[in-house]
């Protein structure tokens, strides 16, 4: 088997940047160079120009994303100094037949992409046969975030085409490897390398599963167990920032430090100080869920305490918010349970038995219905609506790793205003 080649994609806005993380990711071992599409609409051919000088010997990739005039668009990358230049494979046959012929005059290759193409295997043939060099498997990083799989796309084109096949999108060191197993030329990866806040590292380590693809079976989890991993390895600001600044609870307290809560909701709706339904719901709960108790917002009296806190331990409740007060905060604190409320206060209600469980609730300023996902931890609480929870735990992954480089150029003397261009940046 011929070594797979690692096409590095630098999809980052500021160029400056994307040379030194270009660097690093070709001392670990990154074949290629992709100036990506965000780089190309930031800073336009200079980037490629910019790259072609700085790695003479090296194929620079354009991801220009052709989608018409095609002889314009590969003569300008061809000229800058890309080696390769991609065209979407949704164009139209004609635009593809200009690039090709562009190709073949500036003495370049065509990659053609399959992302968003309704029938993959007929227009990987088509494709063929108009004449481009390679086909690129790839899922954009938008579909990425919905679950859809790059290495599913490749597997289907195996043996269909007999172009050298490229695979993107959302490929770290696991995912690459089954890539070439599945029969992949050229393993493009972007996030997983160059938002890494050790690039270098993280070249190595997809070199290393390319190059030797130890392919473990992969255990099934449910959705639900997914989505509460990924919410494990975020925390709530970076899921409020995966939700355009959505989602965020306002006047609540962690009232335990060091601690994290994450599930899915089980509303309750009660009055003032009136602890039956909250009590009650703490048996309904599945381990797992978080008890989210709209207490009329008071607080002058409390519906919970440490008795309650110890019986939400026992059904494996992974926390509590609270639209209003709690009591005994000394003991829930030695417990290290996770417990968000407005206020501390002595009172305690009395068992009443109005409101209902897992009812749509207000709860600080956010409207919470059964199933909900919630995540909470020092900086506060947040709710994600139950239908979009996969697709925001997998965005607010993407947000972390892109503070990941971002922090090791701080930490490597930087600043953030140095490291994002903000004066460049802000709005005009
Ligand atoms: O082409 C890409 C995307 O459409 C943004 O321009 C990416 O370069 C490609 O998906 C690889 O990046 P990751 O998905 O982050 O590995």
């Amino acid at each position: 088997m011929t070594r797979p080649t690692l096409q590095v994609a630098l999809d980052i806005l500021e160029l400056h940047r994307a040379r030194q993380i270009a660097r690093e990711a070709m001392a670990g071992g990154a074949d290629w160079i992709e100036v990506g599409t965000p780089l190309i609409k930031s800073e336009g051919m200079a980037a490629v120009r910019d790259l072609r000088e700085a790695f003479p010997r090296t194929e620079v990739v354009a991801d220009m994303k052709i989608a018409d005039t095609g002889t314009m668009e590969v003569e300008m990358a061809a000229k800058a100094g890309a080696s390769i230049v991609c065209v979407l494979g949704d164009a139209d046959d004609t635009v593809i037949a200009e690039c090709v012929r562009a190709a073949r005059l500036y003495g370049v290759r065509i990659m053609a992409d399959l992302i968003n193409v309704a029938d993959p295997v007929g227009r990987a043939r088509e494709l063929e046969s108009l004449g481009v060099d390679i086909i690129n498997a790839h899922v954009g990083i938008d579909q990425q975030m919905i679950g859809k799989s790059s290495v599913d796309l490749l597997r289907s084109l195996a043996g269909e085409v007999s172009l050298p096949l490229a695979v993107a999108g959302g490929l770290d060191a696991e995912t690459a490897a089954q890539a070439v197993a599945a029969g992949a030329d050229i393993v493009i990866v972007g996030g997983w390398i160059v938002r890494s806040g050790d690039v270098e590292g993280s070249a190595a380590r997809i070199r290393a599963a390319i190059d030797a693809p130890a392919i473990a079976p992969a255990k099934k989890k449910s959705l639900e167990e997914e989505i509460r991993s990924l919410f494990l390895q975020v925390s709530a600001p970076n899921v409020t920032d995966a939700m355009h600044r959505k989602g965020a609870m306002s006047g609540l307290i962690p009232l335990t430090f060091g601690v994290k809560a994450v599930g899915p909701a089980v509303t309750v709706q009660t009055f003032a100080g009136d602890w039956a339904k909250p009590v009650e719901a703490i048996d309904l709960c599945r381990p797992g869920d978080v008890l989210v108790i709209y207490n009329s917002a008071a607080t002058h009296v409390a519906p919970w305490g440490e008795l309650a806190t110890r019986s939400a331990i026992n059904r494996g409740i992974a926390g509590v918010i609270i639209d209003g007060a709690t009591r005994d905060v000394d003991d829930i604190r030695a417990l290290k349970y996770p417990l968000f409320a407005r206020a501390c206060v002595p009172n305690a209600g009395e068992p009443k038995g109005f409101g209902e469980i897992n009812a749509e609730i207000p709860c600080c300023g956010q409207q919470v219905r059964p199933g909900d996902w919630i995540v909470a931890d020092e900086s506060g609480v947040v709710v994600v609506p139950k239908e979009r929870a996969y697709e925001v735990a997998r965005r607010a992954l993407e947000v972390k790793k892109n503070e990941e480089r971002v922090r090791a150029e701080i930490e490597r003397g930087s600043t953030l205003s140095a490291v994002s261009e903000l004066y460049k940046w802000e709005k005009k």
